[in-house]
This record gives structure tokens, sequence and C-alpha cells, in this order.
């Protein structure tokens, strides 16, 4: 096609048109967030950059269908839910993504995205929720950590530190202080599930006086660990 048909075509193009690469979509009790507990469609998207050891979802780095917009929200208005989730894999790796978030808003969702915190995060729509990670040395990916995206949160949005043991606990104590991380948004501290007892992280956080949010996969304790819960 010549180069300005194509162009002309992407001007003209619905938002509703535009594709994604979507590994699962399911309606779930939400496991993770201060959203925890409430019923959610969640929109898992194909794909991630990263590899981090403790990764509960390496079933989503590929395979899945293309999904335009228009597929997948009408997927997603079966379940009758105000709370959808858009996670991934990682889910702004696709471009998409960030069409996909606007629609939702749009249509009247309560929309969170749960993202790793290695890609840019400062365009997306105001309304979204963003979870992002920071990751720590245990993941294996500290190195890809995007520190300037702490620029684009409000009190909207959380942060999430998973962690893999006491070294991790101690990082993330040192990062939460040095970069004044409760002036921002709320903290979570999760441990990596099966890993960290997570009455030893709730132990540590208590004898510290740490201001953060101990936060438990809720889904894990109700379902064990499965695709699509
Ligand atoms: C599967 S990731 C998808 C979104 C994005 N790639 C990210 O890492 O935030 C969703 C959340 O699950 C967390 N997670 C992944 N594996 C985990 C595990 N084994 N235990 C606890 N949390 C885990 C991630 O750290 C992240 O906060
Ligand atoms: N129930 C449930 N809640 C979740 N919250 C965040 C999830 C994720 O994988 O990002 C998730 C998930 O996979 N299941
Ligand atoms: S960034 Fe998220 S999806 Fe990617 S490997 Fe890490 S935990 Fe898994
Ligand atoms: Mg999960």
């Amino acid at each position: 096609m010549h180069s300005l048909s194509l162009l002309r075509q992407h001007a003209t193009q619905k938002p509703e048109a535009e594709v994604l690469r979507v590994s699962e979509i399911f309606y779930s009790i939400q496991g993770e967030t201060s959203r925890t507990g409430l019923p959610t469609v969640f929109i898992r998207l194909t794909g991630c950059p990263l590899r981090c050891g403790y990764c509960d979802t390496e079933y989503a780095f590929s395979g899945g269908e293309n999904m335009s917009i228009a597929d997948v929200l009408n997927k997603a208005s079966n379940y009758a839910s105000r709370y959808i989730t858009v996670t991934g894999g990682e889910p702004l790796a696709q471009k998409a993504c960030s069409t996909l978030l606007k629609v939702l808003c749009d249509t009247g969702y309560s929309v969170s995205i749960e993202t790793s915190g290695a890609l840019d995060i400062s365009k997306l729509d105001k309304r979204v929720s963003k979870i992002m990670d920071i990751k720590t040395p245990g993941s294996g990916e500290v190195a890809k950590n995007r520190w300037s995206n702490l620029d684009y949160l409000t009190d909207q949005d959380e942060l999430k530190f998973v962690l893999c043991d006491e070294a991790d606990y101690r990082w993330a104590v040192d990062v939460f202080y040095e970069r004044c991380l409760h002036q921002i948004c709320p903290v979570l501290f999760s441990p990596v599930y099966g890993q960290l007892d997570p009455a030893k992280l709730a132990d540590w956080i208590l004898k510290d006086r740490l201001p953060v949010r101990l936060q438990l996969q809720l889904h894990k304790i109700l379902w064990g660990e499965v695709a699509g819960r």
C-alpha cells in the first residue's frame, strides 16, 4: 500500500478497531491491591520483556489470540462488572494498550492496570488507577525499573514491592524512605507466593513501624495457583 494511503487509513481507523494480543479474559475476585475482594473482569495481554524469577504467569509470555478492542469490550460486557483490570504479561508492551484503557474508561468502567514499572506510564489516561511494581534485586529485574515513572503517579495509584526474602525487604525499606514513597501513593508489600512466609513479613513491618499495606494474593488463598482465577 502507498504510504499516504496507510497514513490515511491509520487516521480514520476507529479506536475500537485496534488489535491486541490477548492471553485470557476472565471474571474473578480481585486478589491484589486495595480493590481486593471486588468481583472484577481481568484482561490479560500476551507478552512480557521481563523475566522475574518468581513470575506466576509465564503462560502469558506467548500464545493468546488477536482481538480488536471491540471484541474485548463485547466479551467483558458479559460479566456486568463495574471493575476491570488490565494485566499480563506486561500490558504496556503492546502499543494499543493505551487506547484500550481510554476506551474502557469512556465505556464507564472503573479501570486499573498492573504494570512492572519498566515501561513509560506518563501518557496513560488519567482516569486509570496504575498499580506499579518496583522490581527488587531478588526478582532478577531490578535494572529494568524506570524510576522516572514515580513522577507520574498520584494518590489514586499504588506502588507494590513483591519480596523474595529479607534482603529484598531491607532493600525495599531503603527505597521507601529514600524516595519518600509514602508521599506519592499507598505502598503495598507482598511476599512471593510459596516462597516468603507472610507471617515473617508481617512481623518485620510491625517491628519497623512501616506504614505500608501487607498484601497477600487472595485468589491464591482461595484457589491456589491456577490460570484464569
Ligand atoms: C503477573 S504480573 C502482570 C503485570 C506486570 N507484568 C507486573 O509485573 O506488574 C501481576 C502482579 O503479580 C505479581 N506476581 C507475579 N508472580 C508472583 C508471585 N509468584 N508471588 C506474588 N506476586 C507475584 C507481580 O509482581 C505483579 O505485581
Ligand atoms: N484474582 C486475581 N486477581 C488478580 N489481581 C491481579 C492479578 C494479575 O495477575 O495481575 C490477578 C489474578 O491473576 N487473579
Ligand atoms: S514483569 Fe510481570 S509478567 Fe513479566 S515476568 Fe515479571 S511478574 Fe511476570
Ligand atoms: Mg496473577
